[in-house]
């Protein structure tokens, strides 16, 4: 049985004679017909000729045992099915189609971000006026990452999770044109924006945070789901006023892992977000659920100490350092830091993904189960989390060494140089596997015989609340605002997004909320750097067929042509009617 609120996509497959417009003369065509959409194909196994919206199409049955379609736009189908029961399914199913309209459900007030595949707005249900997210992705079958990315949030709708630190998905709106994701709001936003306007944390608010996403990655593993894409613009806050509670999202990334002949779990593709990509990944080695684990370890170094384990001039060089597995703890931001912090870090972001905590150990962990946690905030300034600064470095970044980053695993001999050029930037780190300032900061085994001595050595008696507390023993804090309540609240009405005003479930009179405003934390996704390199191709071979797109050049002119590689910003709803 569906989880959603409207029931789960429509789905039914079938041959059905066509009757011809003109002459009347009957074809044998297969149909699809996917939620509100119906797809006409020669044979089973052909791409489709053709597809069209059935919103607010009129389904009848006709005197000759046809199926009468009568679309939105006056257009006229007629289909004669093989027998009766299959018409009368088809008549049912084609009925219910026609009413899968999302705006009969829900209406739209405003904005509140953009992906790169996606806009996410902010919306209410009809019947109850609760808030709700929207998210938009516009169908464009000619990138095959956004595609992809189109299925992978499907194929995660079809799993039916249900978890407090999941993002909850209330519905499924699959039109021709666009896929509608119908998802709790997160009035908090990104866990990151949230932290920098703190500035200033304690491993006890650390410590719920990552209880918070470890479960809910944990969870999604049991559902033999990888995420693939765990990264701080992907975990986002219920509310931005502490203690926080925060949930994965963004499963545009997913994927189902298989089990191998030798008992592994695992699938493969060079996805995720550099910065916090495993090291399987970028090796192009089949991998599985171990590599969201390190990416909770990357985003659990970043937490702590406002820096990357893995960083770099260029994402050449990040790639490299996060294949080597070698990071460090410098003591100008981990001398405060306890052991026991250290320890989940260096499980984590162990090189052998077999070796790796497992997110179900990673809450076990001593750091993650302990309550009596330090509430003295870390002297790091974690103000810089979120900053627009970063990002844009990392944008050029990517556009300036994609194709070397990309090439990184088919040039041995590059490879050489880059670790030759490593092993010197790292001369003072143990040569030991991991290169870690600590001598068992990367030995999980030695991580899990702590486990349950651990919780000892915290370094404060003070009982944990999850709130920031005890600042008396904290060092100089400077005054960072404190957000006093959630995002969007009472804030001003939003700016109308391009488009907003032309979709048919916008209530002009519903309040306006706008979160997530502030910068996005430095990350960018394999995916968009392949879809920017695929558009370059696009762009030149579009140019070289005459159609007129202007020639790319340099890194200025790739930026500019990687722009239109994304969805454009608003989503024409008029073609189907939805
Ligand atoms: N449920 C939600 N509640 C509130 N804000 C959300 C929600 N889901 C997404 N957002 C915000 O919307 C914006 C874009 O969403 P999202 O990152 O999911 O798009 P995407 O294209 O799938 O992402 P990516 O760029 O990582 O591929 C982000 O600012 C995100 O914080």
């Amino acid at each position: 049985m569906s989880s959603l609120r409207h029931g789960a996509p429509l789905a039914m497959t079938g041959y059905l004679d066509k009757e011809g417009r003109k002459f009347h003369s009957r074809k044998t065509r297969f149909f699809k017909l996917k939620d509100s959409a119906l797809f006409n194909h020669r044979r089973k196994d052909t791409p489709p000729t053709w597809g069209v919206s059935l919103i607010d199409s009129r389904v009848s049955v006709g005197s000759r045992g046809d199926v009468v379609l009568q679309l939105f736009d006056g257009k006229k189908i007629v289909v004669f099915p093989h027998t009766r029961g299959e018409a009368d399914k088809w008549v049912e199913v084609l009925s219910r189609a026609s009413r899968r309209k999302i705006g009969n459900y829900y209406g739209v007030t405003g904005l509140i971000g953009m992906g790169s595949f996606a806009e996410v707005r902010i919306g209410y249900d009809k019947a109850t006026s609760e808030p709700v997210a929207i998210k938009v992705m516009k169908k464009n079958k000619r990138d095959s990452e956004l595609m992809r990315s189109v299925e992978c949030e499907i194929g995660f709708v079809s799993k039916a999770v249900d978890h407090p630190n999941v993002v909850k998905t209330y519905d499924c709106f699959d039109t021709r044109d666009n896929l509608f994701l119908v998802l709790e709001h997160m009035a908090g936003g990104m866990l990151y924006d949230v932290l920098a306007k703190e500035g200033y944390f304690s491993e006890a608010t650390a410590s719920g945070i990552m209880r918070d996403l470890l479960a809910g990655v944990a969870c999604l593993h049991a559902h033999d789901i990888v995420h693939r894409d765990i990264k701080p613009e992907n975990v986002l806050a219920v509310r931005s006023t502490f203690p926080l509670t925060v949930k994965v999202a963004d499963f545009g990334l997913a994927d189902f892992v298989l089990e191998t002949s030798f008992g592994d779990k695992c699938t493969n593709g060079m996805y995720g977000t550099p910065f916090f990509v495993a090291p399987e990944v970028i090796r192009g080695e089949p991998y599985g659920p171990a590599v969201d684990c390190w990416s909770c370890g990357v985003l659990l170094y970043n937490m702590l100490s406002g820096t990357l384990p893995f960083d770099g001039a260029n994402i050449k060089d990040v790639l490299r350092r996060v294949r080597s597995g070698s990071y460090d703890l410098p003591d100008s931001e981990w001398a405060d830091i306890s052991p026991a912090a250290k320890d989940l870090v260096a499980g984590l972001l162990f090189l052998d993904s077999k070796k790796r905590l497992t997110a179900a150990e990673a809450l076990e962990h001593p750091w993650i189960v302990s309550t009596t946690l330090s509430e003295r905030v870390i002297a790091n300034d974690r103000s810089a989390l979120a900053t627009s600064s970063r990002r844009a470095r990392m944008s050029s970044m990517a556009i300036d060494n994609v194709k070397d980053a990309l090439d990184l695993e088919n040039d041995p001999a590059d490879d050489e140089d880059a670790m030759a050029a490593l092993s010197r930037g790292f001369d003072s780190l143990p040569s030991g596997e991991g290169g870690v300032t600590t001598s068992s900061a990367n030995d999980p085994a030695a991580s899990r015989r702590r486990r349950h001595t651990l919780s000892s050595t915290s370094n404060s008696a003070s009982p944990r609340s999850g709130r920031l507390g005890g600042r008396s023993s904290a060092p100089p804090v400077p005054s960072v605002p404190r957000p006093v309540s959630d995002a969007g609240r009472g804030s001003p009405r939003a700016p109308s997004p391009p488009g907003v005003g032309a979709l048919p479930f916008v209530d002009a009179g519903a309040p306006a909320r706008q979160d997530n405003a502030a910068g996005l934390p430095a990350v960018f996704s394999v995916k968009s750097i392949m879809s920017r390199r695929l558009f370059r191709q696009q762009a030149v071979g579009e140019e070289d067929a005459g159609k007129g797109r202007a020639p790319v050049h340099g890194a200025a002119g790739a930026a500019a042509a990687a722009a239109p590689a994304r969805p454009q910003p608003s989503v024409s709803y008029d073609s189907e009617g939805d």
